[in-house]
């Protein structure tokens, strides 16, 4: 298998985190693509994921799968013991929900403000982000506000439960972490009565899989 990404990024690091996770990380070889450079918007990318992001698994027959929660069902499943999405419908289904609100409350909310109100990955990016409407710099701060939302959603959620979706670990609190990564690079800062997402946050960084991710 390869994995085309971008190694220091918080989306690319939630499928590096799965994969090192389940075991897989030797199994895997990194291509890197040039996000400073818009490669993930040129058409020989394009083939391998419309959507134009990273990271995008491509399995040994060419088969591209883009998305992390994609991603990570696929390496989760393979060996028969999904233990990071879900093994009961009732599991599935609240990581499952849970992800989703990490990604549109979190982790997608701080890209929004990191490509939209502040410089992003630089120059070359500008011509793929609607330089001409004016209200993107607003849809960017409205995005930090959000994010910021969403970590006190979390830390709520984590008074009561020791992970994201419940009593065990699970891909929605790998995307919660990258969420808070990149906002931790988009210097949003996490506010400082969320004691119990400080504490989770604490507790999933001693994780082999976070301490050592693969790549
Ligand atoms: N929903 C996508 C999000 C992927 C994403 O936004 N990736 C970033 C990489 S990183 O910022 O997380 O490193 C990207 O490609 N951004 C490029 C761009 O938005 O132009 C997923 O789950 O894979």
């Amino acid at each position: 298998m390869k994995i085309h990404d971008f190694a220091i990024g918080p989306n690319p690091a939630r499928v590096r985190i799965a994969l090192a996770e389940k075991g897989l990380a030797s199994d895997v070889t990194f291509v890197p693509v040039d996000l400073p450079g818009a490669e993930h918007k040129q058409p020989a990318f394009l083939e391998k994921n419309p959507t134009g992001t990273v990271p995008v698994l491509e399995l040994d027959d060419g088969l591209f799968i883009s998305e992390c929660t994609a991603i990570t069902e696929y390496l989760d499943n393979l060996d028969g013991n999904p233990v990071l999405t879900g093994r009961t419908p009732r599991e599935k289904a609240v990581i499952h929900m849970m992800q989703k609100r990490a990604e549109s409350e979190l982790i997608d909310a701080v890209g929004i403000y990191f490509h939209h109100a502040t410089p992003g990955l630089g120059d070359k990016m500008l011509a793929y982000k609607s330089p001409d409407w004016d209200g993107r710099q607003a849809w960017g701060e409205r995005s930090r506000d959000r994010a910021v939302a969403g970590m006190r959603y979390f830390d709520k959620v984590l008074r009561d439960q020791p992970y994201v979706a419940g009593q065990a670990f699970s891909m929605a609190d790998i995307t919660v972490w990258g969420g808070l990564a990149f906002a931790d690079f988009a210097r949003i800062a996490i506010p400082e009565d969320c004691a119990a997402l400080a504490a989770w946050r604490a507790r999933v960084a001693e994780r082999p899989s976070v301490r050592s991710p693969a790549g």
